[in-house]
């Protein structure tokens, strides 16, 4: 059936063997004289790149949480007369991209739980580390609660049910940190809210948080309140937003242009806000120690929105000119591999000189999650995706820059679609170095055995994908484009070094397979 706002009416059923999956996004505000449900929904559209297997919105009007979630697009979710039903005064929202739990609707987000007070609703971006040890916390000591007693197998729900676990956390030796919510406070200046109570939450968050390990981007709620919370490494960007009459908080920058907010800060590694009618407090669970992912640079992040301060558009240019300067080759035309390698294919084409031309042609409605292939149907579903435009590539010496190598069905593919469509000679060009090692920080990268760097160096990775020359832009190259220092980045994809301990045994996000104590550097 052919739907109205031009989206496929169902996912292409093309299996297990994908290319780097997205991660989630989130999303929330605080507007009492809003239409949050609606806000939302335009803030997790935003976001759907970052998550596309399921979608949901939770609402407060003060008195009670209305969850609406189901597995599919956020345009194939939500439909006016679902809007219509969540009301109130504060609202978030989540697209998912599964790590940690099926792909099924008891994993969808938000998840619901007991508060202690009340109902506790949270969204999550990001991969915890240490799910199995808390999965026993919550089953042995607290008791399941909420959508784990449900049959919830994510880390979120985990999350969930510690939070809301209020008084036990202290019987379990959960402690506040020294000083207690008192000390933790960030005081801003002339602070109008050191009356007011701290919000029912923060006790608990400040009792849980610092036992989370791995990645975090929270957004929470109870009736009256709205939290946010960033792991101390801040591996998933997260960022504070102000509208004219409330606040709003995103994965990236471009949700909060999209809903009208403007942009008041990234939220800090480590911190925590309460938000409510009194306005917005700030916590410390844990210092800083930042190590931002840098695939977010090189992939995931839309290109109009910033992280750490940079726009994400310009460092994939940068990536581009970079990769020109350190991989040149003769050649007729830069072309890129649509959608995430175009900005850096321009910046290749402008360092090198050689022209920019649109070689290849991306269905607009083919989306992320549309291309999950088997080796057979990855063919097919990249050719659903890209077709080449032969008058523009025909005997011509092609540079084909893409961001990333993964398995390399994509650039086997586009080399074989471009000498079909007469090519002379195909380059390609990769603005991020190889992808060796997996992630478990909320991207769900294939085992070391399926990552085509693992086990072949750049020669024979050139010969598998049948390209003339191959070449990957170093880590340095990266850095730099990306603005940030190297210090405070994941890198552990390109080298290894994994700035959050992965215990020995701890499964690949996705389910599959294990890591051994030798793939993995303990901190
Ligand atoms: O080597 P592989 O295993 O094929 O994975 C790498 C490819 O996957 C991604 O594209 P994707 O189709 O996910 O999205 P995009 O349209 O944003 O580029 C990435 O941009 C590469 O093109
Ligand atoms: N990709 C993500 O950020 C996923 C969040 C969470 N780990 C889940 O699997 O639902
Ligand atoms: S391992 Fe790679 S994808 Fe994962 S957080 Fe680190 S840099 Fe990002
Ligand atoms: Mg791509």
């Amino acid at each position: 059936m052919i739907r109205g706002d031009g989206q496929l009416s169902h996912t292409l059923d093309l299996n297990d063997d994908p290319a780097p999956q997205d991660q989630c996004g989130v999303f929330g505000v605080w507007a009492p004289d809003e239409d949050v449900s609606r806000l939302t929904y335009f803030g997790i559209y935003a976001l759907q790149h970052r998550g596309q297997q399921s979608a949901g919105i939770a609402t407060s009007n003060g008195e009670k949480i209305l969850v609406y979630k189901d597995l599919g697009l956020v345009s194939q979710v939500f439909n006016d007369q679902a809007l219509e039903g969540l009301k109130g005064h504060a609202a978030i929202g989540h697209a998912r991209y599964a790590t940690t739990g099926a792909d099924v609707w008891e994993n969808a987000q938000p998840t619901l739980g007991p508060s202690g007070t009340g109902t506790l609703a949270l969204a999550h971006n990001g991969n915890l580390t240490n799910t199995k040890q808390l999965r026993q916390v919550v089953t042995q000591k607290l008791g399941s609660r909420g959508e784990v007693a449900r049959g919830a197998s994510t880390d979120t729900a985990l999350i969930n049910a510690l939070l809301g676990s209020g008084e036990k956390l202290a019987e379990i030796g959960w402690d506040l940190p020294e000083g207690g919510i008192e000390a933790a406070r960030n005081k801003g200046p002339a602070d109008a809210l050191d009356n007011e109570p701290p919000a029912p939450l923060i006790e608990a968050s400040l009792r849980v948080l610092p036992h989370l390990k791995g990645a975090f981007s929270l957004v929470y709620m109870d009736e009256q309140h709205l939290y946010a919370a960033r792991d101390p490494h801040g591996v998933r960007p997260f960022v504070l937003g102000r509208l004219p009459q409330g606040w709003a908080l995103a994965s990236e920058t471009a949700a909060l242009d999209i809903v009208g907010a403007t942009v008041v800060r990234e939220i800090e590694p480590g911190e925590l806000l309460s938000i409510d009618h009194s306005g917005i407090r700030s916590y410390r669970f844990a210092p800083a120690t930042p190590n931002v992912c840098a695939f977010e640079y090189v992939y995931l992040a839309r290109p109009d929105t910033r992280i750490g301060g940079r726009s994400i558009i310009q460092s994939r240019r940068e990536m581009g000119a970079a990769l020109a300067r350190e991989h040149p080759v003769e050649a007729d035309l830069v072309m890129a591999t649509p959608d995430s390698g175009t900005p850096a294919a321009i910046g290749y084409a402008e360092e090198s000189g050689i022209p920019f031309q649109q070689g290849l042609v991306k269905n607009a409605y083919v989306g992320r999650t549309f291309i999950q292939p088997t080796q057979i149907m990855r063919q097919r579903g990249i050719r659903l995706k890209l077709n080449p435009i032969r008058e523009i590539i025909q005997g011509k010496r092609l540079i084909v820059v893409d961001d990333s190598i993964v398995r390399g069905n994509t650039q086997r593919q586009v080399v074989a679609m471009l000498r079909e469509a007469g090519a002379a000679e195909v380059h390609v060009r990769i603005s991020s170095p190889p992808v060796l090692w997996p992630c478990f920080f909320g991207i769900d990268f294939a085992t070391r055995a399926e990552l085509i760097a693992a086990s072949m160096d750049t020669d024979e990775i050139c010969q598998s994908i049948h390209a003339d020359s191959l070449g990957y832009l170093s880590i340095d190259g990266m850095v730099a484009a990306s603005g940030q220092n190297p210090s405070t980045l994941c890198m552990a994809c390109f080298n290894g070094d994994y700035p959050i301990s992965i215990p020995a045994g701890t499964p690949v996000p996705g389910g599959k397979g294990a890591v051994t104590s030798q793939t993995v550097s303990a901190d």
